[in-house]
């Protein structure tokens, strides 16, 4: 028998004792040949079609304005949703690109000819496979529509733009709307099987999202739940963060392709504890400014979202100051520190699974490690005096409105709130710079924005009559309070798996 080495005349002799090189396992081919005329081949990031049909029109497909003189046509991965071999057919769904900001369902269907059916069903398992990565297929939804949120749309919105893309990737649907205010929370709590659906989608703004995670927190098996079902929001709301962090888009058609081809992401979920209560915050907290602009401008609905400016400025030249007794528990301080936390979490690759341990029946909410604001201040906290404080603003999130990355080190999971503040004595010239830094990415650089990662606080106005609280855009009492942020205990759906769609502090352009 012939050694490999004299088999092999180009193959270097004093390598003879390292293993024979393995040989290489053929390829199954990556173009589908449909007819004579036309195939599909994977590329790199994007399905290939060519079809000389194109040139005269034969394209068959649903809405498609196909062109005169273009034989070939490239769909990203990202964009295909369904494929399936029916009889001798083959159906490719995919999400077609209507200028920037607007996706439709539209399909490609082509006769093959009677061949290897074995190539073609793993041709399309091979395509699915690059559509999807490590996101799971066919997704149960749970859709709960708010047909009061926004401008009272969010019914037309669904079955415009979001059913049709949720349809075509043949995920399992069940759509509910919501009858009152806090129906979301009821729906959540008390009806919801969480073993009969991956996703709870709210088409509504981040309130229903709020009522969401409330209500699977309040179940008996609320680790489990919150752990097992995802929530996401497509974006049919006049407040819309939520979509804006983890689909990267307010378009309620590009928020659906996202949930479609979302990746599980563990969430830090902030338990609030005011009065005898305790709730759960997935968004934002703020004491001040922030608050009293948004919840105080109600009977300006009419400005839209120049109504929040309007609120900032009247402030800023008031320079109103809204005076609190704080304690912190910091867990970074530094805005060096805090870079390199985000720079870290930013330069690993995507996870390729969820790998959380599945909480079992019997376990609820996660303990309270400080106890509640009725409880002595924990060991070691400082209450300080902000007696000039004009923001306090804690976020879980990055972007607050789609102009405002308030928050651009926040992580989905790295068991910290970001914690702005900022004193309400400074010179109103430096007042409006602060407002143009949020929109032009420089806000976390200026030196007066004092921001800080911390893992809980209490904070307790003073000096007030009256004032504003907003717990993720919802009014409540104006009563001291304190938060703990529980690391990854809630779950959400995201392009990424570990990051939100906003300018890291870093990234400047
Ligand atoms: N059928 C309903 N009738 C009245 N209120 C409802 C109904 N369904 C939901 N809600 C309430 O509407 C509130 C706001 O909803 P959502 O966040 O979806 O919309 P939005 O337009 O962004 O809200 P906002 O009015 O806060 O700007 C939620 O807190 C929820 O309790």
């Amino acid at each position: 028998m012939a050694s490999t080495a004299e088999a092999d005349p180009f193959r270097d002799p004093s390598l003879s004792h390292l293993n024979p090189p393995p040989t290489r396992q053929e390829e199954p081919s990556s173009t589908l040949a449909a007819g004579k005329n036309a195939s599909f081949t994977l590329g790199t990031d994007s399905l290939i079609v060519l079809d000389e049909g194109l040139l005269d029109k034969k394209w068959n497909c649903c809405g498609i304005a196909s062109s005169k003189n273009k034989t070939t046509r490239s769909i990203p991965f990202f964009n295909i949703l369904w494929a399936e071999l029916v009889d001798d057919e083959i159906t490719i769904h995919y999400a077609e690109s209507i200028g920037k900001e607007k996706v439709r369902a539209a399909y490609l269907n082509y006769e093959l000819e009677k061949s290897d059916t074995t190539f073609i069903n793993n041709w399309i398992e091979r395509l699915l496979d690059r559509a999807y990565g490590a996101s799971q297929r066919r997704k149960r939804i749970k859709v709960l529509v708010n047909p009061f949120g926004g401008k009272g749309s969010a019914q037309k919105l669904y079955h415009k733009h979001i059913s049709p893309i949720f349809t075509a990737s043949r995920c399992e649907i069940d759509v509910e709307k919501t009858q009152y205010s806090g129906h979301a929370v009821e729906i959540a709590a008390e009806s919801l099987d969480t073993e009969a659906y991956d996703v709870i989608a709210c088409c509504s703004g981040d309130g229903v999202a709020h009522e969401v995670f409330n209500g699977l927190a309040k179940k008996k098996d609320a680790a489990r739940a919150l752990a097992k079902v995802a929530v996401v929001q497509l974006p049919c709301g006049s407040g819309n963060a939520m979509s804006l962090n983890l689909n990267g888009t307010a378009s309620p058609s590009l928020a659906a392709l996202a949930v479609v081809k979302g990746l599980r992401t563990p969430l830090d979920m902030v338990s609030i504890t005011q009065g005898d209560k305790r709730t759960m915050s997935f968004l934002s907290q703020s004491v001040g400014i922030v608050a009293e602009c948004d919840l105080a401008t109600e009977h300006l609905r009419w400005m839209g979202s120049a109504r929040f400016t309007y609120g900032f400025l009247v402030r800023l030249i008031g320079k109103t100051i809204y005076p609190a007794d704080i304690a912190i528990k910091f867990e970074h301080e530094t805005k060096k520190d805090i870079c390199a936390v985000y720079s870290a979490e930013a330069a690993k690759s995507p996870p390729t699974h969820d790998d959380r341990p599945v909480p079992s029946p019997d376990i609820g909410l996660p303990e309270l490690k400080y106890g509640t604001i009725n409880d002595p201040l924990p060991e070691g906290w400082l209450l300080t005096s902000h007696d000039k404080l004009g923001n306090f603003y804690a976020g879980n999130m990055a972007y607050m409105s789609s102009d405002a990355n308030f928050f651009p080190a926040a992580l989905p999971s790295d068991g910290c709130m970001d914690l702005v503040r900022i004193d309400g004595n400074v010179k109103r010239t430096t007042g409006i710079k602060t407002l143009l830094a949020v929109e032009n990415h420089t806000f976390f650089d200026l030196p007066h924005v004092n921001y800080s990662k911390i893992s809980a606080y209490r904070i307790i106005p003073k000096n007030q009559a009256q004032g504003y609280i907003s717990i993720d855009g919802e009014r409540v009492p104006f009563e001291p309070f304190q938060a703990e942020v529980h690391r990854g205990l809630g779950t959400v759906l995201s392009r990424t798996g570990h990051l939100y769609e906003a300018r890291g502090p870093m990234q400047r352009s």
